[in-house]
């Protein structure tokens, strides 16, 4: 029998970031690569990612999430998942404000309808935090290029982890940059030994950017709210906006504060719920023959 066969699930979304919740308090049991892939496929349940409850291991938190992509691999961040957890926790508990725990760290939420402002922590910017595969000065612009070698598409990415790696290239106009061509190589690129977000920001005023991502583990989505985060503080780091920024992302925005008393990145942007159901044995990719 599949591991997770007859679990419940909830399908969700935050900005079009395409999320199922698995909320395995109960009964907890790991998420096998194989079962996700499976869920991910389309005509299943098509997902970007798995936002996977467990109990928490701390007081006065609702649940430590593990983050599993669809292509199986693990993140240590999902701004749009959390988000989605917080609102899917309020529905089930009355509670506006829900505190969970991450391999990345604690993820504080304040829920107002289907708004959620998630705190996601302090970046780190060492090229060790990243990771990057050798020593680099300044994080604020790296060597790494795509495209022709003589004319390079993209350029000079700054990069930042929020709990999760992120690569943001900064461009004059985002739809003009073909990130579905270049993507692949550069998240697999070897500079990123755990392999990297790639994001295409385009600044649009000093608190407004337009960004693209293509993520991880899963290629282009509506939206990816750690990207969002990352770019906003790249932004700031860069000098090129202060330190509130909206973000615009194919699926709508995000309000990206990044707090001057502390460093923590205040994320605020939808959630929403579709749909529940059950996995069953062929959701999860066993033949009956
Ligand atoms: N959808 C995301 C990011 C999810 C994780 C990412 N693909 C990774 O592997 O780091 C978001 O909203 O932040």
């Amino acid at each position: 029998m599949a591991t997770l066969e007859n679990r419940p699930f909830v399908k969700m979304n935050g900005l079009g970031n395409e999320i199922v919740v698995l909320d395995l308090r109960d009964a907890p049991v790991a998420v096998p690569p194989e079962e996700a892939r499976a869920i991910a496929r389309p005509g299943v349940v098509p997902f970007d990612q798995i936002m996977a409850l467990y109990p928490p291991t701390s007081e006065g938190t609702s649940a430590f999430v593990r983050i599993i992509n669809s292509d199986g691999s693990e993140s240590g961040a999902c701004g749009n998942g959390t988000r989605c957890i917080a609102l899917y926790e309020a529905g089930r508990t009355g509670a506006d404000h829900l505190v969970f725990e991450s391999i990345a760290g604690r993820l504080d939420c304040r829920v107002t309808g289907t708004m959620v402002t998630a705190d996601m922590g302090v970046p780190r910017f060492g090229w060790h935090d990243i990771p990057l595969a050798g020593p680099v000065d300044d994080t604020r612009a790296i060597e790494l290029q795509a495209g022709p070698h003589e004319a390079p598409v993209l350029r000079g990415p700054s990069v930042v982890n929020v709990g999760n790696p992120h690569a943001i290239f900064w461009v004059e106009d985002i739809d003009a940059v073909d990130l579905a061509q270049y993507g692949p190589e550069l998240e697999h690129h070897p500079i990123f030994p755990e392999r990297a977000n790639i994001s295409v920001a385009q600044l649009v005023g000093p608190d407004h950017i337009r960004l693209k991502v293509w993520e991880r583990g899963v290629g282009l989505t509506r939206a990816c709210g750690s990207g969002a985060c990352a770019t906003a503080v790249a932004a700031a780091r860069n000098g090129l906006t202060g330190r509130r920024v909206t973000i615009t992302l194919p699926g709508g925005d995000l309000v990206i504060d990044w707090r001057a008393s502390d460093d923590h990145m205040l994320m605020t942007g939808p959630a929403e719920v579709e749909f529940d159901g059950r996995l069953d044995a062929a959701m999860l990719g066993e033949t009956t023959a």
